[in-house]
Formats: structure tokens, sequence, C-alpha cells
């Protein structure tokens, strides 16, 4: 039986949590969730969901085994109808729905309770489920964005979630075995691109976006990026399995393959990122931000929102995030950086984060990270010269990217708003810098240890370089943080302490 994950408002209320400038390496250890066992050494990865959309594989990677389904069935017309009607800007041009503040009403009006008890099939739940998510942030968000186009605040969403959409949402998410609310991978991200030729690649130029907020071009770029990125996790997905082999298997050649493979991978995922400015600018992301912002540790949703027919108490979800991507916490679990996070509210929200996500991307993580801890991927990866050299080639293609994303941070939002939450409800100037710290710690630590006299000497300029850089940037990084939380004041370093048990929260049974 499949029960729903369900966040809802503890009794006692959110305590508040303070961290403030970049985390330093001390104390560690104890965010690893791993425990390292003699059968977990040599334990193939078995997928536990192999009929699921989402489920990971050498040639999807972490995008779904088969192109989202597109187009519902007519008996859903009049939700198609009134999502392609919600747009700021339709299809023909003209103001949609949100422009003119007409959504809430037209969906009470409209939008009919549909029956999804008999629905079985998984393609038809992930596109329900897709388009009902849109449906509900939409309805909630609407008169933030409103707000938010008048003085630059947001103000309060709608706090109750009508049965018309509560129901049949909280129906599909239970039977998918996720929240009834948007998610990244499930929904807004990586279930919401079509090809415009079948036959040819998931690549950016051959993608049209399923659903969208703005209709603005911004938008359309932002997601398909990730899209494109995630386009090639099968590789990076079947390195990382080798390496793991490789170590169990006391295999030293291989692991440095996988090792160098793995390097590759993000080398590739991290120049399709670096797209991201010219796709989607960074002076149009506040026309379509507010309605992928959450309902939990957000001051629009101060105690939660009602769904209507389905509970009497609130719930209270995360807000889409690319921090419910995999291809980060995948590199995070294999090369053991998780287990060295500082141990601190900040890491808890990373850890709260990794449960927004198909059920099947969770239990690869989960895999990798106790796989890696019980074959000791970093011990094997130190006992060597080279062998530390591509290990730390590898750790510095997750510093490209949080580096690159720290930027995007910086000038897609922080320069653009004071609101001092993201829209995955992290604290928009701690949060980011507490992983990006901790992954600079890693490599300073790895490259003061490694051995240069022992390099082959093609790997001795590569190792100089990647030690000089995460130096730098961990300096520069410290100075610029200090100084924008200074100016900002705490409000952007505030942690909402996760949940640890919210009441109606379970594991799949
Ligand atoms: C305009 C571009 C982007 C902006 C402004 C942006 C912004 C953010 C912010 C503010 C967070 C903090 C979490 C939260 O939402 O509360 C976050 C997390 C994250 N985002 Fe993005 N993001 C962008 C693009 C991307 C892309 C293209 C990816 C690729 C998959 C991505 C992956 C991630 C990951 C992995 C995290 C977690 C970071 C960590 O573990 O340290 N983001 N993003």
């Amino acid at each position: 039986m499949i029960r729903t994950r369900l966040a809802r408002v503890p009794a006692t209320g959110l305590s508040r949590v303070h961290v403030r400038g970049v985390a330093t390496s001390l104390p560690r250890r104890l965010a690893s969730e791993a425990s390292p066992s003699v059968a977990a050494k040599v334990q193939p990865w078995v997928n536990p969901f192999p009929n699921d959309t989402f489920s990971v594989g050498p040639n999807n990677g972490f995008l779904p085994t088969k192109d989202p389904l597109a187009v519902l069935p007519k008996e859903y017309e009049v939700m198609d109808d009134l999502l392609e009607r919600m747009r700021l800007v339709k299809k023909d041009g003209t103001p949609g729905l949100l422009a003119t503040g007409d959504f809430g009403a037209a969906v009470d009006k409209e939008l009919p309770e549909y029956d999804l008890t008999k629905v079985n099939d998984g393609e038809l739940l992930s596109a329900l489920y897709r388009d009902l998510t849109f449906v509900a942030s939409a309805y909630l968000l609407e008169p933030c964005d409103i707000q938010y186009r008048k003085d630059k605040t947001y103000g309060l969403g709608r706090q109750t979630l009508p049965r018309n959409i509560a129901v049949p949402l909280n129906q599909v998410a239970e039977k998918i075995g996720q929240r009834p609310f948007m998610e990244y991978a499930l929904s807004y991200a990586l279930y919401n691109y079509k090809r415009v030729d079948p036959t040819k690649p998931i690549d950016y130029d051959n993608l049209e976006l399923i659903r969208g907020f703005s209709g603005y071009d911004d938008e359309h770029g932002f997601i398909l990026v990730h899209v494109s990125m995630v386009h090639h996790s099968g590789k990076l997905a079947s390195a990382s399995l080798r390496a793991l082999d490789a170590v169990a298997a006391n295999d030293r050649p291989a692991f440095n393959q996988a090792m160098q493979d793995v390097v590759s991978s993000y080398q590739t995922i991290n120049g399709v990122m670096e797209t991201m400015w010219g796709r989607s600018k960074p002076e149009g992301y506040m026309s379509y931000r507010t309605f992928i912002m959450g309902t939990k540790a957000q001051p629009m949703f101060p105690g939660g929102v009602i769904y209507e027919g389905v509970s009497d108490e609130p719930f209270k979800m995360r807000g889409e995030s690319g921090a419910n991507d995999s291809m980060v916490p995948l590199g995070d679990n294999l090369l053991e950086i998780t287990a060295q996070m500082p141990v601190n509210p900040l890491t808890e929200v990373l850890r709260d984060f990794r449960t927004y996500r198909p059920r099947n991307h969770q239990a690869f993580l989960e895999y990798v990270e106790k796989r890696a801890a019980a074959v000791g991927v970093r011990e094997f990866a130190l006992e060597n010269a080279n062998s530390a050299a591509y290990y730390l080639a590898a750790v510095d293609q997750i510093r490209a990217f949080r580096h690159r994303h720290w930027n995007f941070t910086m000038h897609y939002i922080v320069t653009k708003t004071k609101h001092p939450v993201a829209t995955g409800g992290s604290p928009i100037l701690s949060w980011l810098p507490n992983q990006l710290g901790a992954v600079l710690d890693v490599m300073n630590e790895t490259h003061a240890g490694i051995k240069y006299d022992e390099l082959d000497p093609q790997l001795q300029v590569m190792v100089e370089e990647i030690g000089l850089r995460s130096e730098a940037q961990k300096r520069v990084l410290t100075r610029q943080v200090a100084k924008l939380q200074a100016e900002r004041g705490e409000d952007s370093t505030v942690v909402d302490a996760v949940e640890k048990k919210p009441v109606n929260e379970s594991a799949y049974a």
C-alpha cells in the first residue's frame, strides 16, 4: 500500500534557528544517515519501483522513462482550457486570467471535481498530477503575484484550496506516492516538455513546454534548460554505479576511469547550465517566480493551507526548486560530501529537500549514499595520489555547479528582491553558501593531502589549478556572504527548523 507523504504543520509550530556567515567545516559527520554494512558493500542497485514514470536508468537518467503525456483525454478539457487561458500572456498574445486577476473566480465557477479514484494508468496519473499542481499553485499564489506587480511585496496567498482542486489532487498524489503540491521533477520541470521532433534527442532546440504560468520566453528557457541538463544524467548515473563497483572490487584502474567519466558527465551538464544566461534572462525571472513558491517557510502562508474535503489540518509543503534535482545530490552522495556537510539546521533543510522528489530517485540516492559509505569511496580515492586527483576533479565539478548556481542566485534574485526566502523556503543568503562552503572545505582538505611527487606528470597542473581556485573561492565567498548578511539583516539567514515527525508523515509501506 502506498501512503502519501504529507507535511502538516506540527502542533508546536515552527522553531526558528539562525545560522550566520558561511558555515565552517566543524562539527561534521552527523549529517550522514548511512549505516555501512558488509551486505551494503556488494549490494547491486535493484530498482524498487521499476514501473514508475520516473525510474532511474542508464539512458533516461533522472528524466521520465517516456516523454511526458502532453495532451489530456477529452474528459479533462475544462481543466485544459483553464490552463491555456490562465497564462499571464496567452498564445494569441492577449492577457490571460492570471494577468487580469480572474483565475480564482474562473476555477471556482468552471472546474468540476474530477473523480480520479478509478484512474490507474501511470502516464495519465503523472499528467493529471502535473496539471492539477499547476492549477493549485496558480490558485493559491494569484493574489501574491498581483501584489508583487503593484509594490514588489507578496502579501498573503489564498489560505484555502477549494475541494474541486484539493480532492482530485490528493487522490492522484496518493496514487503516485507524492505530496499534493507542485514538485520540480513530477510537475514543473521534468514532466513538462515535449519534443518537437520525437525522433531527435532531448536537446534544448528540440523542446517545447507543455505548461507554464507566464507564457514568457524566460520561463520557457528556465524550465527547458533544466530538462536539457538532466538529459545527460544517464551517463552520470552509470559512471557512479561503476565507481562503486570498482571500489568494492578494489579495481583502481576501473575506479580512475569511472571518476573521469563522472567528471566528463558533469562537464557536459555544467556546460548546458551556462546557457541559462542567454535562454532565460535575469530580468525576466520575477515575472513567473511567484507561482513556484511553496506553502512551507513562506510568509504568504503563515498557517499553511487548508485542503477542503481532504483534511481539517493545514498542509505545508516546500515550493518547486532545483534543490529537488537529483544530479548534485548524486555527486554529494557518491563522493561522500553529504557526510562532510556541517551539522546545522541548514543541512537539515538539505535533507528535507531530498524528500521532495520521485520515490525512485530517493531510493537511488539513498542506495548510492549507503553503498559509498560501506565501500569507502573517499578513503579508497585518497589512498592513491592519482585516484585522489580524479576524485578532486569530480568534487571540483560539484563546486563548479554550485559556484555558477550561487552566481545565478545573486543575479536573478538577490539583486532583484529583498524577499528573504527562496521558492523552496530556504533562507536566501545562508543556505546555498552552506553547501558551497562545505564543498570548498572538502576540496581544500583533499588537495592538502595529495602528494605531488606521486602524481602522474599530466595531473600535477590540474591538481594545482583546482587547489588554488578552491582556496581563493572560499575566501571570496566568506567575505561576500558576510557583507550581504550585514546589509540585509538576519531574516535572509533564518531557518524554519524542519519538522522531524510531522503528524501525517509516513514512509511507503
Ligand atoms: C536562473 C537560474 C536559477 C536560479 C535563480 C536558482 C535558484 C535557486 C535557489 C534560490 C535555490 C535555493 C533553494 C530554494 O529554492 O529554497 C536553489 C537550489 C538548487 N538549485 Fe537552483 N536555480 C537556478 C537554476 C538551477 C538549475 C539550472 C539547476 C539544475 C538542475 C538548479 C539546481 C539546483 C540545486 C541542485 C539546488 C540545491 C543546491 C545545493 O544543494 O547546494 N538550479 N536554486
